[in-house]
């Protein structure tokens, strides 16, 4: 949203979240997260053409196009546990928008969270269904987000592309339209892809799958590479100048991590389970499951590495959040390499520049020292 105010400074862009805290965060110097270069940008836009607020129904109520951009994190408990996506944050934010848009102008509604194929179906009823009074018109379209943590701002400002998908219907087309003419103030026009609903909701999962399965790909003929005397680097180098296969995201560790990419696969196992189609959740179930070897192998080669032991003996962790360049630490690898070390009765010495010791040892719920 910063890099929308900053390439468009003739559009006021409101950003409202329920957290006072956040908000607060937001309009100081003491940004909420880290990202290169993200506090130069709020900076200059901030108090011309953007804003940060708690004040939803003024907000919304004044707004022609509203992002959703609310967290979509794993159910932990009840039907779809550890798979499916939670759509707490995402239902109160569609009756937000709802109650606060009474009897308003007709809106567009654009979907950033990363959520499941037809979405959008349940935000247009959601939507429609909790207005008692004067109905708003809403046009429900998707637009995720390509960007990746470390990296936002570029990604943001020079995107490989923007999909918009919206209803195949003349209201739909015009919502679309709109938004993608922003879009075209910054971004080469061949690069703003525009499409049907599902296909847009789709495409962004099976992105991040398809960045999985490459990881877990190359990790796997890494181990391979460990017993054979092969170098994984010179494997990858030579698997990626093939112009077919790219040399991107090739690059073989410890597993990948991130609040992404393995909720974005597990969420794909589930919806293939749920329609029916067990054998193409079982293809995807596998990049995470190797996923999950790879880390374990780690810890396993670290302790065999120890002759056989490493209970009593110091290790050093040189990062722990789940990339460079990030303070986050969600489903970082570090979380389970370090569990699995200190089950074997390491102690370990976590340093990141990053990461502060709080949240190292509540992230892998690691004691002091
Ligand atoms: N962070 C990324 O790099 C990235 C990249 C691409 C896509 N995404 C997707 O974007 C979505 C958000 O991710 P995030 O990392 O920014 O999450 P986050 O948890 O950091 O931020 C979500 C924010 O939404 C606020 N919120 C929750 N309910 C709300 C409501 N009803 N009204 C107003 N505000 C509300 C929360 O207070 C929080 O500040 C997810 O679906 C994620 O998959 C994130
Ligand atoms: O060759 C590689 C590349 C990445 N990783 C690891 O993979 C994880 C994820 O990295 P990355 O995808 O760069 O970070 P994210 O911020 O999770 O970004 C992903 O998730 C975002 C949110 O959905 C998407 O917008 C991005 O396009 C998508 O790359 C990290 O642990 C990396 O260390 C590797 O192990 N090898």
């Amino acid at each position: 949203m910063a890099c929308l105010a900053y390439q468009c400074p003739d559009v006021r862009v409101t950003v409202v979240d329920i957290s006072e805290a956040r908000v607060q965060a937001w309009n100081s110097d003491k940004l909420p997260l880290y990202e290169p270069g993200l506090l130069d940008i709020v900076k200059e836009c901030r108090g011309k053409n953007l804003f940060f607020s708690t004040d939803a129904k003024t907000v919304l109520s004044q707004a022609d196009l509203i992002f959703v951009c609310v967290n979509t994190p794993t159910k932990l408990q009840g039907v779809g546990a550890g798979k499916a996506a939670t759509f707490g944050f995402w239902e109160a934010a569609a009756r937000l928008i709802a109650a606060s848009c009474q009897g308003c102008g007709p809106k567009i509604v654009a979907e950033k969270s990363t959520v499941p194929v037809k979405t959008a179906q349940a935000m247009s009823r959601v939507l429609s269904g909790c207005q008692d009074g004067a109905k708003t018109q809403f046009e429900i379209i998707s637009n995720p987000e390509f960007m990746s943590a470390g990296t936002a701002i570029q990604d943001c400002l020079k995107p490989d592309r923007v999909l918009i998908g919206g209803a195949d219907t003349q209201e739909g087309h015009a919502a679309v339209e709109s938004l993608a003419r922003l879009y075209r103030r910054w971004v080469p026009a061949e690069r703003v892809l525009t499409m049907n609903l599902w296909s847009t909701e789709l495409a962004k999962m099976a992105a991040n799958a398809f960045l999985a399965q490459r990881i877990s790909s190359i990790n796997a003929i890494s181990a391979l590479c460990e017993e054979t005397g092969a170098d994984v680097q010179q494997v990858s180098h030579a698997i990626g100048t093939d112009s077919r296969i790219g040399p991107r995201f090739l690059m073989a560790g410890c597993g990948f991590g991130g609040p992404a990419l393995q909720k974005h696969v597990l969420n794909l196992v589930y919806i293939c389970e749920s329609l029916g189609l067990p054998a193409i959740a079982q293809y995807w179930q596998h990049v995470v499951d190797m996923n999950d070897w790879i880390k374990g192998r780690f810890v396993r080669r670290v302790i065999s590495s120890m002759f056989n032991t490493i209970k009593g003996k110091r290790i050093a962790v040189l990062g722990f959040a789940y990339k460079a360049h990030t303070t986050d630490t969600r489903d970082t690898a570090a979380i389970d390499i370090c569990r699995g070390l200190l089950l074997d009765g390491a102690h370990l010495a976590v340093y990141d520049p990053k990461v502060g010791p709080g949240r190292a040892q509540g992230g892998a719920r690691l004691g002091p020292g």
